[in-house]
């Protein structure tokens, strides 16, 4: 059944998102930039969101994991209605549950690669060198494992890119939310940060969104969201002949 079309959360679903909808305002007008989307996210799937730049892609997935409020709609995360926490929980409930990979990488300049990246697991609780050693074995198979002691700034930007990616995975949350992984990464490099993604961020109980515009690895979806004009116009394996 189809529980999308009745409004029905699927009790598997990672993320069931109702009746989403979101405005902001531009001047003395308001805009609607997402228009009532329905969709589930399923576990042991890497689902991309694809589209043309402004279709709402970002807006989306930010409302999906919790750092931008729908103006209107339910989003559930692994069966929480997260929009109903309070501030503190949600912020709890994100560090437990969500990493995430931003086009900005957001990486603290003052701390070196290897604290950068431990961020999640000492805000857990983790004492800060076994947070260190957990984070360099992921340095390592992202190939920076070298550069761990190193400053951000010292880093190229795809480098500070991989720096994000183990940030966000370190802690092996349940649901990894990703702008642009690989825009910034050569072919080679961005193949080896989707095998890492499908690695750790997709299983049985996980699962992995990504935003992208890189049609070298289109490929590797499991399912592809198409948005227009913040409008789901394609849910499917493949990308839509038109694009
Ligand atoms: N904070 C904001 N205030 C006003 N308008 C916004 C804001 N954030 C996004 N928008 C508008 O919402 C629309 C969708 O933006 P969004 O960033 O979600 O698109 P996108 O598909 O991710 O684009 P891109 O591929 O360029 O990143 C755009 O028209 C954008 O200008």
């Amino acid at each position: 059944m189809d529980t999308t079309k009745i409004g029905g959360c699927a009790p598997e679903a990672a993320i069931c998102a109702r009746g989403i909808s979101r405005d902001f305002e531009a001047g003395q007008t308001t805009i609607r930039v997402l228009h009532d989307i329905n969709t589930d996210i399923r576990p042991g799937e890497m689902t991309y969101v694809v589209g043309e730049s402004g279709s709402g892609k970002t807006t989306l997935i930010s409302i999906m994991c919790g750092i931008l409020w729908p103006t209107e709609g339910e989003v559930k995360v692994f069966g929480t209605d997260i929009y109903k926490l309070s501030d503190t929980e949600l912020v709890k409930f994100r560090l437990n549950n969500i990493g995430f990979i931003f086009q900005q990488y957001n990486l603290i300049p003052s701390i070196d690669v290897a604290s950068n990246a431990a961020v999640p697991l000492i805000a857990q609780g983790m004492p800060r060198e076994e947070a260190r050693e957990r984070a360099k074995v992921l340095l390592d198979k992202l190939n920076i494992g070298n550069q761990a002691d190193k400053l951000p700034r010292q880093l190229s930007g795809g480098q500070q890119q991989r720096v994000a990616i183990a940030r966000a995975l370190v802690h092996e949350p349940r649901l990894v939310v990703c702008d642009e992984p690989t825009a910034a990464l050569d072919a080679s490099s961005g193949r080896r940060v989707m095998d890492l993604l499908r690695e750790v961020a997709v299983a049985p109980d996980r699962a992995c969104i990504i935003v992208t515009h890189d049609n070298r690895i289109f490929d590797l979806a499991d399912r592809i969201i198409v948005l227009e004009d913040g409008r789901i116009t394609h849910d499917g394996k493949e990308m839509p002949d038109d694009h």
